[in-house]
């Protein structure tokens, strides 16, 4: 998985290549606008050839550093160049000094002003936004909120390009969170690794494509023990979905999922289809008296069990070859679920809490907290997340006035610290961290998005797919990522149209795609 860095760890590993003498802070900025000018000519080719005209706005910090650098050889290819610079040049960081002054060699520097961007007579066909990267602080006020306003416009109206050096400005990149305003750009250039901010929120409404250029520092290894790194879900490895060739159904476990009563259960055979498409050996549906009918009436290849009370699920808990459970969808807020749910969590078995088990305890999460241990994972959306998490809900919410400003990632790890297992929260933007502090990001943005996963029935889905992982034994966070990943990956394979019955109808499609071999081929 590719590592997602805060600004902190991308200074730290700054500061310790510096240190170590393998290079300067001048020649990572050299690079990093180096980087910028290789990504305009791949993403638009047509700059590439003749000359053509570029505003560049340049901060106060190394941001605007490489802006000068973007300016320099964009003026060297031949282009007609402009940079714009906020603050005094007296007082720019060293590096971003020294590139400031190769530039007035070449070319007009003159203070940020609201007519930096030319007037409609006079536009240029390609803006740089160069004035703050990971050291925004506080929000973007005065010409350069004006500026940055304006870029959207200038793109639709009158087709000029633009794009963002490390993260648009006014995008906190530990958060993906808008201090003050923010500019819609085409491109993003990003360095060494992506920010959390390149994946959080809404962060494909603000760019419409990053790409990281390599400047020659050194990547965390996925295999490291310490808990601190954020990682970007990457499509899982085959070998972690396929079955083996001589196992048999109990190899793969089996899962029991909890229906509601008759007329709700419809979300819980969502999920049971999911657990069983992902690959459970079994899969069966616990259900009451009332509904036995309606579930016989809808299933095949899922089996069924009389669960009329808490008594009965303990008992057939006995069976440790149900070796995974879900509950939640549809399941209902009365006090039947609620003992179900205290009868299984003491189990220590891994289980999926989604939906109305998460809802029936907004006015006592505690007593949930209390039972919950670290084979359990829990899938809010935004909404159950605040019932349940009101306090991390409101920090999440509040309108930064500082960068870094609380993220996401603090929310979800503070959530599972807290209730003591793994934490998914769902959204295009989807973050899961177990209770040690491991967390990941899924993002169902930019060329993943999936704006059809947003139907009633999706999170069943989900919620049956985690559980199916882990009853084929994948860990609470490996199944969290692998299942976000696959939730994702069915509704691309489907596209538009997509209803909650579609997606998993789409597992095999996507496990062929993946390279799962078929018997014939094995
Ligand atoms: N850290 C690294 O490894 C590298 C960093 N590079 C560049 O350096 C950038 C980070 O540089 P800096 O740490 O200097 O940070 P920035 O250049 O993002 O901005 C910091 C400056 O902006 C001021 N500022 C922050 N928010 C403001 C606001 N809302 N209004 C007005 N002034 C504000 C700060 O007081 C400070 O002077 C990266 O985004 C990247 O573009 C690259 O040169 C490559 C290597
Ligand atoms: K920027």
């Amino acid at each position: 998985m590719a590592e997602l860095l805060t600004a902190a760890e991308m200074r730290a590993v700054e500061r310790d290549a510096i240190a170590s003498g393998i290079v300067t802070g001048l020649e990572l900025m050299e690079r990093a606008g180096a980087g910028v000018v290789d990504a305009i000519f791949e993403e638009w080719p047509d700059l590439a050839q003749g000359s053509h005209k570029a505003v560049v706005l340049c901060g106060p910090g190394n941001n605007g550093g490489d802006g000068f650098v973007v300016a320099r050889l964009l003026q060297q290819r031949g282009w007609t160049v402009t940079a714009h610079l906020m603050g005094e040049a007296d007082r720019l960081p060293p590096d971003a000094r020294t590139n400031h002054d190769l530039w007035i060699g070449m070319g007009p520097c003159l203070p940020l002003s609201d007519g930096s961007l030319g007037s409609v007579k006079s536009l240029p066909d390609l803006v740089v936004d160069a004035l703050f990267g990971t050291g925004l602080a506080r929000p973007v006020e005065g010409d350069a909120e004006f500026l940055l306003g304006n870029l959207d416009t200038l793109r639709r109206d009158f087709g000029v390009r633009s794009v963002a050096v490390d993260i648009p400005s006014g995008i906190c990149s530990d958060s993906g969170k808008a201090l003050g305003c923010f500019p819609k750009v085409d491109l993003t250039v990003s360095f060494h690794s992506e920010k959390l901010g390149h994946r959080l929120e809404q962060a494909d409404t603000h760019s419409r494509r990053v790409v990281v250029k390599d400047i020659g520092l050194h990547h965390f290894d996925p295999e490291d023990e310490r808990h601190d790194h954020v990682w970007c879900v990457e499509p899982p490895a085959a070998d972690l979905l396929d079955k083996p060739v001589s196992g048999q159904k109990y190899t793969q476990g089996h899962a029991l999922v909890l229906t509601g009563g008759a007329g709700r259960t419809g979300a819980a055979r969502l999920a049971a289809m999911a657990a069983l498409r992902v690959g459970a050996g079994l899969v069966t549906l616990g259900v009451p008296q009332s509904a036995m009918s309606e579930v016989a009436n809808q299933i095949t290849a899922l089996m069924m069990i009389k669960v009329p009370d808490a008594e009965t699920l303990g008992e057939l808990l006995w069976d440790t070859r149900l070796n995974a459970l879900c509950l939640g969808p549809g399941l209902g807020l009365t006090d039947l679920p609620r003992s179900l749910i205290a009868t299984v969590l003491p189990l220590r078995r891994p289980v999926v809490l989604d939906a109305d088990a998460l809802s029936m305890f907004h006015k006592t999460p505690a007593e949930l907290f209390d039972m919950l241990h670290e084979k359990a994972v829990l899938t809010p959306h935004r909404g159950e997340f605040a019932r349940l998490f009101p306090d991390l809900d409101q920090k999440l919410k509040q309108e930064p006035q500082k960068g870094p400003a609380y993220s996401k990632v603090d929310a979800v790890r503070a959530a599972a610290r807290r209730a003591g297992c793994t934490v998914l929260l769902k959204g295009a933007d989807t973050v899961m961290a177990a209770p040690d502090g491991r967390c990941s990001i899924h993002s169902a943005q930019y060329d993943r998005a999936a704006p059809w996963l947003a139907t009633a029935g999706s999170g069943d889905v989900l919620s049956g797919m985690i559980t199916g992982l882990m009853a084929r034994g994948l860990a609470p966070l490996t199944a969290c990522e692998t299942a976000s990943w696959l939730h994702t990956q069915c509704a691309l394979m489907f596209g538009p149209g997509l209803i909650a019955e579609d997606i998993a109808s789409q597992i095999p499609a996507v496990l062929r795609d993946r390279g799962i071999r078929t018997p014939s081929a094995g």
